[in-house]
């Protein structure tokens, strides 16, 4: 069977507070992207994981395609199976790529093998691989708190709007990325502050990530500010970077400036 994990960005991201277990509180709004990955899982005498595509760091055995069989092998009674990567998303680009391989492979195996779970017991499997891991189980813009594995309802729709992703050849770990961050709670709540027409959101909608990494590694800055030239409604990083988007009411010629870099674009 091929399942198709995709991606997403953040439409702000606040960190709120540090947890009493190492991770951090935050705010922030899921969106779904289509661009993804490729993963098929076929029955076979044993188990074996291979990948293509974009080289993936570490151990294959600590793949979150891996981790996420391994889980569910845990606890039924799965048949081996030959599973296959091919991996397209940029790594260390804050956009989830490897949380979303966890999950499609997660609903897969569900899907293939008749385990029969539930939208919540699939949430609290993906949990337990990464803190956005959950987002893809559901896979829908979701308003996310604590981890960023709580979810409410949020009506935030950008149907018709356009896409730009420009990843400019930089990986940064989100252990970084946290490392950098001075939690604070917002003086008004993102999820009120994504209420407001999208035209205000330059104004607003703030990524905390960017206080520390636009001074560390400037180019994250000068491609928003060139995203914003280019006509962009609302620019801004990734997650914890270092993709940098924006979001324009038509289809773009992506600027010249961008030509080194990994670009991506497509409908909302
Ligand atoms: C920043 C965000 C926001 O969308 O995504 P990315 O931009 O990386 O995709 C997420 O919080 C990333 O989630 P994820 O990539 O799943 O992180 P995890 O594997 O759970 O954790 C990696 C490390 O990040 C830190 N971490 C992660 C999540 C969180 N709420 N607080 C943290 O402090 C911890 O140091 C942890 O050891
Ligand atoms: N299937 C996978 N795809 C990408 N990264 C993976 C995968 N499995 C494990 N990883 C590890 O996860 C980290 C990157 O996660 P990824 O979700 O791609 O980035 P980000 O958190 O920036 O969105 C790297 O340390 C990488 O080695």
């Amino acid at each position: 069977m091929l399942t198709f994990p995709s991606c997403k960005i953040n439409l702000g991201l606040r960190i709120t507070e540090k947890r009493a277990d190492g991770f951090h509180n935050l705010q922030s709004c899921f969106y779904p992207v289509s661009w993804g990955d490729i993963v098929e899982i076929i029955p076979a005498d044993e188990f074996t994981f291979g990948s293509s595509g974009l080289a993936i760091p570490g151990d294959s055995q600590h793949n979150l395609c891996v981790k996420a069989y391994n889980l569910l092998k845990a606890d039924f009674d799965l048949p081996f199976v030959q599973m296959h990567l091919h991996k397209l998303v940029p790594i260390g680009a804050g956009l989830g790529g490897g949380s979303a391989d966890a999950a499609f492979v997660l609903k897969s195996l569900n899907e293939q093998f008749g385990l029969a779970l539930g939208v919540s017991t699939l949430e609290d499997y993906a949990r337990l691989l990464g803190s956005d891991c959950a987002f893809f189980i559901q896979n829908r813009p979701l308003y996310c708190v604590e981890k960023g594995d709580v979810f409410s309802e949020i009506s935030v729709d950008l149907k018709g709007y356009h896409l730009v992703l420009v990843y400019p050849n930089l990986a940064i770990s989100t252990a970084e990325a946290y490392a950098g961050v001075k939690p604070h709670q917002p003086t008004i709540p993102l999820i009120e502050q994504l209420q407001m027409p999208i035209g205000t959101w330059r104004d607003w909608v703030h990524n905390d990530f960017e206080d520390s990494l636009f001074p560390k590694y400037p180019v994250l800055a000068e491609i928003k500010q060139q995203l914003y030239d280019a006509g962009a409604v609302y620019a801004s990083m990734s997650g914890s970077g270092s993709t940098v988007y924006g979001i324009f009411n038509a289809p773009i010629v992506v600027p010249n400036q961008f030509s080194a870099y990994r670009v991506w674009k497509g409908e909302l």
